[in-house]
């Protein structure tokens, strides 16, 4: 069970509720196709992925990233219940796209670097260390169900 201060859990629904999850989201899987560029093989389905430009533009990378940052939404509103929250999630990546658990490391510290990016300066080392927190919490629920 995870615990969170009073403190964590504000500086977790402070930021977010002044993040454009269409934006970042988007931009979040985009920056994971083009950084690892070995992920874009689970989204061979996504249609052109050859080049940064094509990725950033690629409409189904847009909406899928959205969907993605979404579901943190929904970690955020059950911060107590995150694990049960992301059980079936868990399974849907382990038995149906076998994603590799590490992936969503990766994908939550890209997902702090767009945060960087956007807040800048109100991104501060506390408020950081709340989100890495919170993005090692869900990865470790998604990586739950994994046998
Ligand atoms: C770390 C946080 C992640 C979250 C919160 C997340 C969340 C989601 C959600 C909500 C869906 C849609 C499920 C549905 O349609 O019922 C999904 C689908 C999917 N996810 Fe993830 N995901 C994460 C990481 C990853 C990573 C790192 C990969 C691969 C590198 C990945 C690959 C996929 C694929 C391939 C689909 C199906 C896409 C499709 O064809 O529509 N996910 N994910």
């Amino acid at each position: 069970m995870v615990n969170w201060t009073a403190e964590e859990k504000q500086l977790i629904t402070g930021l977010w509720g002044k993040v454009n999850v269409a934006e970042c989201g988007a931009e979040a899987l985009a920056r994971l196709l083009i950084v690892y560029p070995w992920t874009q093989r689970f989204f061979a389905s996504f249609g052109n992925l050859s080049s940064a430009t094509a990725v950033t533009g690629n409409p189904m990378v847009r909406a899928h990233g959205k969907k993605v940052l979404t579901s943190f939404g929904e970690a955020i509103k059950n911060l107590d219940g995150i694990k049960k929250c992301f059980a079936p999630l868990s399974k849907l990546h382990c038995d149906k796209l076998h994603v590799d658990p590490e992936n969503f490391r990766l994908l939550g510290d890209i997902l702090i670097v767009v945060l960087a990016g956007h807040f800048g300066k109100d991104f501060t080392p506390e408020c950081q260390a709340a989100w890495q927190k919170l993005v090692g919490v869900v990865a470790h629920a998604l990586a739950h169900e994994y046998h």
